[in-house]
């Protein structure tokens, strides 16, 4: 079946190709209603993180309809072990620069751990600074029902939220990196902090190593987007850390990962030529010089 096909959707709509997010005929900036359109059409969706322009024009030339300024910049950017460490003032210079490497991408920031835990104020007054200072159109922050007043605060005052819950890796002092939502009891608490987050309005919510049968009913359950990394086929939306997903993050990735390209191998293949270049004196050859 083709993208332009009129298939109907499991909500009985005609799909409509030149609207879509992937592959679509727009070229103005994506927003949060075209996301909320596209789950009413049964549409998937891709995700990426990026954390400089550069990246992110290359992603925004891609088609990819959604890019993500995540905390994961602490690991995969600024060389911390976790994303604890990374500050609101970080997260604004960092989306600043993927909101200009972008034109149609709608661009989403994460919150960092201890920007919005003390409550919906210090949540607004964060989440304010990256819309003013950076514009994103977005801003995403983790936890379900414990976040649920932050959430309604935000979005009462025009900002909207995309959720994260299951594994939230802000709090892996005291959750570790383990598996969310496996057992009766765990599951019941993965449905109600859906339930919480779409709510107090959130647009959409990350759902991070759940197991993919849970991540399914979650998505069948809420009129939201679920977007899942670690958590199976069947959500709304995939994510996945730009690094990890173009093999430049090295070391050991968790299972979810795949990998489309080595740029590790490739980056690190160009560096020694250029260094063997310079050394053996074969680097810069007349072609490369003035006079
Ligand atoms: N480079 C990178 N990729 C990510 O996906 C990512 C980050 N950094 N930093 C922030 C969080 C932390 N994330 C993590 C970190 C570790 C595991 C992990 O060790 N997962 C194990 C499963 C553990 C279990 O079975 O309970 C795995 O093998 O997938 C998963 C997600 C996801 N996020
Ligand atoms: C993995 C995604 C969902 C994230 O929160 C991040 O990259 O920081
Ligand atoms: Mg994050």
């Amino acid at each position: 079946m083709t993208q332009l096909s009129a298939a109907p959707t499991p909500q009985g709509k005609p799909a409509d190709g030149n609207r879509a997010l992937y592959g679509g005929k727009s070229n103005r900036r994506i927003t949060v209603r075209d996301i909320t359109a596209a789950k009413e059409r049964g549409e998937k969706w891709p995700m990426l993180t990026a954390y400089d322009a550069m990246t992110a024009s290359v992603f925004d030339e891609a088609g990819i309809p959604v890019m993500l300024v995540g905390d994961s910049a602490g690991n995969c950017h600024l060389g911390y072990e976790t994303t604890v460490p990374v500050t609101l003032d970080q997260m604004t210079m960092l989306s600043a620069a993927v909101v200009r490497g972008t034109g149609r991408a709608l661009i989403v920031a994460d919150l960092p751990f201890g920007s919005y835990q003390e409550g919906p104020v210090q949540a607004l007054r964060s989440a304010t600074r990256l819309v003013k200072e950076a514009g994103v159109g977005a801003v995403k922050l983790e936890g379900g029902e414990r976040s649920h007043r932050q959430i309604e605060l935000l979005v009462e005052s025009g900002i909207p939220v995309m959720a994260h819950i299951g594994l939230t890796p802000q709090s892996v002092n005291s959750m570790g990196y383990r598996v969310q939502g496996r057992g009766e009891e765990a599951a019941q608490q993965l449905l109600r902090d859906a339930k919480a987050v779409q709510d107090a309005g959130a647009f959409a919510v990350v759902l991070e190593l759940v197991p993919a049968e849970l991540a399914a009913e979650v998505t069948r359950t809420l009129h939201i987007p679920t977007v899942g990394i670690g958590a199976g086929p069947d959500t709304d939306a995939q994510v996945l850390v730009w690094t990890d997903m173009l093999g430049l993050t090295g070391g050991r990735m968790p299972k979810f990962v795949k990998q489309y390209a080595d740029l590790r191998g490739v980056m690190g293949d160009a560096a020694k030529a250029f260094a063997e270049d310079v050394v053996g004196g074969t680097f810069p050859q007349e072609e490369h010089s003035v006079h």
